[in-house]
């Protein structure tokens, strides 16, 4: 049992102060506090190059972080590495299958290098897998023919040979098609409702929003917030929304009304809402003439609190 009352008593990940300087002198990671509750499904979000991979890896035990502590499943990272790795299922930087050998035999080969696999219950133990991320009907084939999606089902059936306490997702759907995004997506969501905790990472808000239930956001190597995804978007305010045929008298009078950011796109005109009764702000517009079909304000999203919380957008390079 822990003493600190700072992070849950459940939390299957949690640093403190965790940093990352490499060699060259690049500070990639500063000062991580991260808490990954049990049985959530969590987001670890950030611009490419922000520090999400060097986290990992220090998670995983593959390097030593410069300074500050990593638990993983209650035992420190990586001294209890070996105790601690049977447990999580990671796919890390892509899968590494032989494209000469077909998805079962992958797997099969796979679960022969475990040393605490049985190998009288192997065919079993693959099929099991196989079928769990739907590759039964496609297990004869080579690997080389698979798709981007269908290699990365099979690394995550790879991952799923064993029973897993957690599951330690490196940008899981990097690469796929919509399709294969989805089908990655609906996994996760699958292994989760199962009670398995998984940690993924990814640059793209949507994905977090769709299948997260917490998300921690990191930018430059710093976190600058964690917790549930429903309370990270409800600290950004929403944006309001006007439908009209007249978006530049619109626009207009939403200024004078005191609205900022406004923005005109076709019918549509949005702003950050002013401080004032939503109610007076439709009146001013029905008063100077604008023809309003539709007035709202939109739920805030978790771009719109990334926005809030860094002043810039969620921009990705490459
Ligand atoms: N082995 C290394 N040596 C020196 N610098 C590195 C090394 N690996 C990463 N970096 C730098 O550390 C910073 C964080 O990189 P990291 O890969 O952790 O970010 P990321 O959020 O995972 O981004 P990506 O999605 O692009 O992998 C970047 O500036 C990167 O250039």
């Amino acid at each position: 049992m822990h003493d600190g009352a700072k992070e849950p008593m459940d939390a299957v990940i949690a640093t403190r102060g965790l940093t990352k300087r490499y060699r060259g002198g690049q500070l990639a990671v500063d000062g991580l506090d991260l808490a990954v509750p049990a049985g959530s499904v969590f987001g670890f979000l950030g611009p490419n190059g922000s520090g999400k991979t060097t986290t990992i890896r220090m998670l995983m035990g593959l390097i030593a972080p410069t300074s500050g502590t990593a638990r993983v499943l209650d035992r420190p990272m990586p001294r209890a590495a070996r105790s601690v790795l049977p447990q999580v299922g990671a796919l890390i930087e892509g899968p590494a299958l032989y494209g000469f050998l077909t998805g079962r035999d992958n797997l099969l080969r796979y679960d022969a290098a475990d040393p605490a696999a049985d190998p009288r219950t192997r065919r079993a133990r693959v099929a099991g897998a196989l079928d769990r991320v739907g590759l039964t009907a496609a297990a004869g084939k080579k690997a080389k023919a698979y798709s981007l999606g269908m290699k990365q089902r099979l690394g995550l059936a790879a991952a799923l040979l064993q029973p897993r306490r957690l599951l330690v997702l490196d940008e899981p759907t990097n690469g796929l098609d919509p399709q294969g995004m989805r089908e990655i997506r609906t996994l996760v969501r699958e292994l989760a409702s199962d009670g398995t905790t998984v940690f993924l990472s990814s640059h793209l808000l949507d994905e977090i929003e769709q299948v997260c239930t917490h998300a921690a956001v990191m930018a430059r190597g710093r976190l600058l917030t964690q917790g549930p995804v429903a309370d990270l978007s409800a600290g950004a305010r929403g944006r309001l929304v006007v439908t009209t045929p007249d978006p530049d008298a619109a626009a207009r009078v939403l200024k004078e009304q005191g609205a900022d950011e406004v923005l005109a796109a076709g019918d549509r005109v949005t702003a950050e809402p002013p401080d004032r009764d939503p109610a007076e702000v439709n009146a001013a517009l029905v008063a100077a003439g604008v023809r309003v079909r539709g007035f709202g304000l939109e739920r805030a999203s978790l771009e719109d609190a990334f926005v809030a919380l860094t002043g810039e957008g969620f921009d990705v390079a490459g």
